[in-house]
């Protein structure tokens, strides 16, 4: 009974344990013969109006210093905490899409330090029994899964600033208390981009299921890396843990750079020591920050303030049921409606607010203005409006998608237009430029009526009135495309389409001066 007993416990883990460790690593040629071994904290601050426990609205950095707060959040003597359910939720939610076991049972624990922004003198965390624990994460390699520790709620700090001038440090509490959650990954990557990989899948994860914005550079979302390297077939060695880093690219020049570091002390036989460091981007070098010796003795106690996190299954379920789609699942979907890899990702990347100046709010990207396109359309005919003909002209015009003002609505009509030849691709193009230039809300075919871009029956017979006519007006490319020169023919194509103002067809006008120049040689 007890051997039963003591491997199943281990085995069902090392299962995991095992897909991620068979999974072949191919040997990196920056540090021949040795393992990087990578484990991320992720501190992501939960996208809840108010504070963990307190009700004081939550800010963002361009609020005024000091205006989020409440007494509590300044640790004002006889002030409770009360949690807050949305940030709970939000967890909730994080957790199931992470495929963690949500906890029944979890507590809050008070973490001690003495920092002039933490008014209380410690932080409320869950050290001893997290909200969730044992979840993965697949990167879009095939086998590479991330096992994920724990996710725990905590609350996070005000904020110091040392002002050179005047000699003094400046404290805004407007963040005190806002309420993050800790991702706690295993050390199961294996390179500076598979944590890259990492961090931007999490990062697309907490913004499809709206719990964070997960925006490195304006410290919604902060890492802590733990590095440790080791000569192939051993096992793993002793890590360091880099600080604050706020950008993706930061934190993989930091992983590089701590890798080569170790790998340097061990090749010389000394030994690595765990402690924690900090990264300066201008010398692309860690630095030692505090040794093991000197790290802070935290002395973790069970909050006497706060009764233990209980959650009863129908909850669970109910939040499990109105997950949304997540990204992998997203990607899957696009692609299985014929989309290729390149246009699924171009779409996804605006979702995930990749794109320059977009906040990556969900619903609004370019995923749903596909979908709703491409109802009832052709979903490669609709991508490639997107991508190549909306996405390229916002582009020209230095807009973002966000500032697209071409509804979905117009989009739809004006791909009918095309796709039933009512105007051909070029009249369809120009007014879809037409209507970004004016910011028009009309529809296109009230426009194209307008215009007169609707092709008639005796637009082909015109085509080819428009074509002599073009010739006779340019001869002498017309006798440089007859004698072979293919590169004038574009010239007298242009012509065409300027006379017929768009409603020919630039394929047929092609084709057409072709054969008119082919048989007068
Ligand atoms: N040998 C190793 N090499 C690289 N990473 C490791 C190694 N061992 C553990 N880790 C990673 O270190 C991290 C430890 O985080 P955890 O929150 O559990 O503890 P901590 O860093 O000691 O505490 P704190 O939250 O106070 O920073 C995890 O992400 C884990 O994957
Ligand atoms: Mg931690
Ligand atoms: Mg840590």
């Amino acid at each position: 009974m007890l051997r039963v007993g003591q491997c199943l416990l281990p085995l069902s883990r090392s299962y995991c344990r095992c897909v991620h460790t068979t999974r072949l690593v191919k040997e990196d040629p920056r540090w021949p013969g040795w393992n990087v071994v990578v484990g991320i904290e992720v501190h992501a601050q939960i996208k809840s109006r108010q504070k963990l426990f307190s009700h004081a609205l939550t800010s963002d950095l361009s609020e005024p210093p000091n205006t989020h707060v409440v007494s509590f959040d300044a640790a004002f003597p006889g002030t409770l905490p009360r949690l807050n359910p949305k940030c709970v939720e939000l967890g909730v939610r994080t957790a199931i899409a992470l495929n963690c076991q949500v906890q029944r049972r979890s507590a809050f624990d008070r973490k001690h330090y003495f920092y002039p922004d933490l008014p209380s003198g410690y932080q409320i965390t869950q050290h001893y029994a997290p909200l969730a624990t044992d979840g993965t994460l697949r990167l879009s390699e095939e086998d590479a899964v991330v096992r994920i520790k724990q996710i725990q709620l905590e609350q996070d700090t005000g904020k110091t600033t040392f002002d050179p001038r005047r000699r003094i440090s400046t404290i805004d509490l407007n963040r005190a208390g806002t309420g993050l959650m800790e991702i706690v990954s295993e050390p199961d990557l294996r390179s500076p981009e598979e944590a890259g990989e990492y961090v931007r899948a999490l990062q697309a994860l907490l913004r499809s299921v709206g719990s964070s914005d997960g925006n490195m550079e304006q410290g919604s979302l902060r890492c802590d890396v733990n590095v440790s390297v080791n000569r192939q077939h051993e096992s793993l060695g002793t890590r360091c843990e880099i600080k604050n880093l706020n950008s993706v690219k930061f934190m993989m020049v930091a992983i590089t750079c701590e890798a080569f570091r170790q790998i340097e002390l061990l090749e010389k036989g000394l030994p690595v020591i765990q402690e924690t460091r900090g990264f300066d981007e201008a010398s692309a070098a860690t630095f030692s920050l505090r040794n093991k010796e000197d790290a802070p003795d935290y002395r973790y106690m069970p909050d006497p303030n706060l009764p233990p996190l209980l959650l009863d299954q129908t909850y669970i379920n109910t939040i499990r049921q109105s997950m949304p789609e997540l990204p992998q699942e997203t990607r899957s979907r696009l692609l299985a409606q014929g989309l290729s890899e390149r246009d699924a990702d171009v779409l996804m990347a605006i979702d995930m607010g990749r794109e320059v100046g977009y906040d990556g709010v969900l619903g609004h990207g370019a995923v749903a203005y596909f979908d709703t396109v491409s109802r009832g359309r052709d979903p490669k005919v609709v991508v490639n409006w997107i991508t190549h003909e909306l996405l390229g002209q916002l582009a020209l015009r230095k807009e973002t998608f966000k500032e697209n003002r071409f509804s979905t609505e117009q989009l739809g009509e004006l791909i009918d237009l095309v796709q039933s030849k009512r105007i051909t691709g070029t009249s369809g193009r120009m007014l879809l430029r037409h209507i970004l230039t004016h910011g028009s809300s009309e529809m296109p075919s009230k426009l194209a009526e307008k215009m007169s871009l609707f092709v008639s029956a005796s637009d082909s017979t015109s085509l080819e009135t428009w074509c002599k006519e073009v010739i006779e007006a340019l001869p002498e490319e017309a006798q440089a495309v007859r004698n072979g020169n293919m590169n004038v023919l574009n010239k007298l194509v242009g012509r065409v389409m300027k006379t017929s103002k768009g409603r020919a067809d630039a394929k047929a006008v092609r084709n057409a001066l072709q054969d008119l120049l082919s048989t007068k040689m």
